[in-house]
């Protein structure tokens, strides 16, 4: 479970990002966070595994108080949550297995992360990853010559590798086409039910937050200004959401959409 209480994040510059934040997700949720760009989307996941500190209030992931981790602690907390980026972050000049094999990384003793040799229960457990997304047979291709949801499900397939409770996924389809983006959001439903990983994605496609997600959380300027039920959210809700800016946000994603696709 992962708890904010009464969060507040402002930036060193005086930005303040979260405004007395106060949510429970629990395990297994699937969780879409919408709101107009700078409402504090990114800021919100981002403070889960520590990657930003928060300024005040309390966070809790299963028990753990983020903010009083410390060194191998915080290190340790990470592997049980999985990042994905809307930028993929792989190395694409090396194959997709090598790509994956990188999650097992921080567990090897440094004789072996000196020689960059894993074990055969590391490899299998990657190419069990790759499966789980589809793409097994890409294994020994480099990644640079797949397309990009391709490498997205590379991406996903390394997060699982490390076998997490919670994936946070930051804009992880805005560099898709329309098609790819589904491809890859049912991936994220499939492992999201049969694993029972917690999601929390940060997305700016409404339509498929909608249709993917069971729980949408809206913010702006920095507050929830709707948590609940995918099933519950109205056109009047997406106009509050986005501060009246809702037509115009949506035509500037669909134009975007266009492009890439
Ligand atoms: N490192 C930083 N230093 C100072 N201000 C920041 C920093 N990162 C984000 N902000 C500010 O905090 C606010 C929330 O930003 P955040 O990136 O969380 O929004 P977002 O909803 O994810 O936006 P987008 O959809 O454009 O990614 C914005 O006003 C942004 O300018």
């Amino acid at each position: 479970m992962i708890a904010f209480i009464e969060v507040n994040k402002t930036y060193p510059n005086g930005t303040a990002a979260l405004q007395n934040i106060n949510l429970t997700i629990e395990q297994g949720e699937f969780v879409a966070v919408i709101g107009l760009s700078g409402a504090g989307k990114s800021t919100l996941i981002r403070c889960i595994n520590r990657m930003h500190d928060i300024t005040s209030g309390k966070l809790i992931v299963d028990d753990v108080d983020v903010s009083k981790l410390k060194g191998a602690h915080i290190r340790k907390f990470r592997r049980r949550i999985g990042m994905i980026f809307q930028s993929f972050n792989l190395v694409t000049r090396a194959t997709v297995l090598s790509n994956v094999l990188v999650s097992f990384v921080p567990e090897l003793p440094m004789w072996r992360k000196w020689t960059g040799m894993f074990t055969k229960q590391h490899k299998i457990q990657a190419l069990e990853a790759l499966d789980k997304v589809g793409i097994l047979d890409k294994a020994f291709m480099r990644v640079d010559q797949l397309s990009g949801g391709q490498q997205q499900r590379v991406a996903l397939a390394r997060t699982l590798a490390q076998n997490p409770d919670i994936i946070l996924a930051d804009e992880p389809i805005a560099s898709l086409d329309p098609v790819t983006s589904r491809i890859v959001m049912d991936d994220f439903k499939r492992i999201n039910k049969e694993l029972n990983i917690s999601v929390i994605m940060n997305i700016h496609h409404v339509e498929i937050a909608l249709e993917y997600a069971d729980r949408i959380i809206g913010i702006r300027k920095g507050e929830v200004v709707f948590d609940g039920a995918t099933s519950k959210v109205t056109q009047a809700i997406l106009q509050d959401i986005y501060g009246g800016k809702w037509e115009a946000e949506q035509a500037a994603i669909e134009e975007q959409a266009s492009y890439v696709g």
